[in-house]
């Protein structure tokens, strides 16, 4: 169990996050919503220890975080930040390889077990094909693909995303998201940041809702993702549905025209 107790953090005099109280559930696949700006970025680099809050603290089972060395912390949890730039020179299997690092010192080079590790990331994320591509050359999705690799090379029980699905086709999104839901089954515990709430819904077993710095709802998805929650989290009107196969929540946005045409024809009636 990922612990988050009190946590507050502010910019300048904005407050951010507001004494939030957090148990993230151990392997399982939790899932981070929220408007633009509720906070979900600055939530998941407060768990990883990359932001100080002003209060508050986070453990991991009941070991606190805070004092650990940054090595320590990485061999626990590996952050998939938003990328935003492209480094230059790096091959992909330079990329993968340096997830290894944390693992990594003077006296121990490496090992078949960072090679195993590796291998398992390449396989999962389907890019053995690029490893020799330089990571420049690749498109937005398949770098994004890299990043996850070099993420899950570094093979810590917890694994903090942060819109892991950005820049990949939708083909690739079911993937990511479905691996997701495997490594909770097989004990990891996997926080993402979504901002396709269907997909959260359907695939995370523990779904939070951030609204104002602050958790909104937090649950299962069939008790979470409701109409009024949505309302008062994302400030749009949906109707909520069943997928006819799994019987997942879906959210249909309710559009004026929708209710104008529902609305006439019931006077029809
Ligand atoms: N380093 C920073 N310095 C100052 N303000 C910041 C900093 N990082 C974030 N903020 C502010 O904190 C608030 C929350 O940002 P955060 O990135 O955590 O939100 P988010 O929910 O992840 O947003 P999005 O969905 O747009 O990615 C925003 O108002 C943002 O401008």
């Amino acid at each position: 169990m990922l612990n988050a107790r009190g946590i507050s953090v502010r910019f300048g005099t904005q407050r951010v996050l507001d004494g939030i109280d957090l148990s993230i559930p151990a392997g399982r696949f939790s899932a981070l919503v929220g408007a633009n700006g509720s906070g979900k970025t600055t939530l998941l680099n407060v768990l990883a220890q990359l932001v100080k809050p002003d209060s508050g603290s986070v453990s991991l089972g009941t070991d606190p975080l805070a004092g650990l060395s940054r090595r320590d912390i990485a061999r626990r949890i590996g952050l998939l930040p938003q990328i935003t730039g492209t480094p230059v020179g790096l091959t992909v299997g330079e990329l993968v390889m340096q997830g290894r690092y944390p693992w990594q010192n003077w006296w121990r080079q490496w090992s078949d077990e960072d090679q195993r590790a590796v291998d398992a990331a390449v396989a999962l994320t389907d890019i053995g094909h690029l490893l020799q591509r330089p990571l420049t050359e690749l498109s937005g999705g398949q770098r994004q693909r890299c990043w996850i690799a070099m993420t899950l090379a570094q093979d810590t029980p917890v694994l903090l995303l942060d819109e892991p699905t950005t820049y990949l086709d939708i083909a690739h999104q079911v993937e990511l998201l479905q691996l997701a839901a495997d490594l909770a089954t097989r004990g990891k515990t996997v926080v993402a940041v979504l901002h396709d709430l269907n997909q959260a819904a359907c695939y995370a077993d523990h779904l939070i809702m951030l609204r104002d710095g602050g958790i909104h709802a937090e649950g299962e998805p069939a008790s979470v993702f409701t109409a009024d929650n949505l309302e008062a989290v994302f400030g749009f009107r949906a109707h909520i549905i069943r997928d006819p196969h799994s019987g997942n929540p879906l959210c249909v946005p309710r559009t004026e025209s929708a209710e104008l045409e529902l609305v006439s024809r019931e006077a029809r009636l």
